[in-house]
């Protein structure tokens, strides 16, 4: 076996890295999940309820990245959600951690490499919509890709049309399926909590700052309702591999539009949020991933 090129960030990653890195991963289980969850900051307590669980340690895996933020443990979870396979990345990779964005995403061609054919995203993230409040649940059903538009997009770079790479240009509209929105909006209202579910549009930022007031401004006029840090990558490299694709944003915090304000937001506050919303994601997920066909 020719060996793996753990440099990664010199040269990209190659078809052959990434179905080597998800042999690695698979010979620690006779589970074969079609579902992906990338959980977010303070998020992995989806974990805690994934029956007969099998630890894949990020480490482990040559030329796979190390998480290095606070709410990501940095491993694989197998196991069954109410009897369903699934995997779970607990940790994902940032771009402020100093990732070039294209292994920021690589993770998802390693899970579409591992027969991953659903994907399932949460994230943390600020409300700009000033009609949303602290713990509210915001469905994807757009991003803006602010990253992407300004030159930094995730599929910049040698492409590989082979099975887990997909086309050279990619059309992103429609990433989000609606069929899975519907279903999680059901699942919400029924465990009784329809009251804190939105559908919104998540802004992608590079971070690692928090938006000043005068950006968080601009982001809303785009039409943005939530910001964060992630997810856009991601789901756009999943778009490209052909998954069926859901995100959830959980709203740590509200930003300010208006000067003057002294609220300074702190990852110790999206933390709080994350894990007051802990069991609720758990009962949602739970339930969400019996309706997926
Ligand atoms: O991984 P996600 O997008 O959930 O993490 C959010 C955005 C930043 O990484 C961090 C800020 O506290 O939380
Ligand atoms: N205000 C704010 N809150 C967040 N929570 C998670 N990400 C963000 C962000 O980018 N901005």
């Amino acid at each position: 076996m020719a060996a793996i090129n753990t440099d990664l960030s010199k040269i990209g990653y190659t078809y052959e890295d990434i179905q080597r890195m998800a042999q690695v991963i698979l010979s620690n289980t006779n589970l074969r999940p079609s579902i992906g969850i990338i959980c977010g900051t303070g998020l992995g307590g989806i974990a805690d309820v994934v029956e007969n669980p099998v630890t894949v340690s990020y480490d482990t895996v040559p030329g796979f990245p190390v998480s290095t933020v606070k709410g990501h443990s940095g491993k694989f979870v197998f196991g069954t959600l109410s009897g369903k396979p699934v995997l779970l990345m607990m940790g994902r990779f940032h771009y402020y951690e100093g990732y070039p964005m294209w292994k920021v995403a690589m993770p998802v061609r390693v899970m579409k490499a591992m027969g991953i054919e659903t994907l399932l995203l949460t994230n943390a993230a600020g409300g700009l919509n000033q009609s949303y409040k602290t713990g509210d649940i915001m469905l994807l059903k757009d991003h803006i890709d602010l990253p992407g538009l300004t030159g930094e997009c995730v599929l910049i770079g040698k492409n590989d049309e082979r099975q887990v790479f997909g086309p050279r240009f990619l059309a992103t509209n429609g990433t989000y399926d609606s069929d899975f929105r519907g279903k999680f909006l059901r699942v919400a209202t029924e465990l009784g909590h329809g009251d804190l579910m939105k559908e919104g549009i998540y802004i992608m930022i590079g971070g690692p700052t928090f938006s000043s007031t005068a950006e968080a401004r601009v982001l809303r006029m785009f039409g943005a309702d939530a910001v964060g840090m992630s997810t856009v990558p991601e789901s756009v490299v999943g778009r490209h591999s052909g998954m069926r694709i859901l995100g959830v944003s959980l709203i740590t915090d509200m930003v300010e539009l208006e000067d003057g304000s002294q609220f300074q937001v702190t990852h110790e506050d999206v933390l709080r949020t994350a894990n007051e919303r802990a069991q609720l994601m758990q009962k949602m997920f739970l339930k969400f991933v019996t309706l997926i066909d």
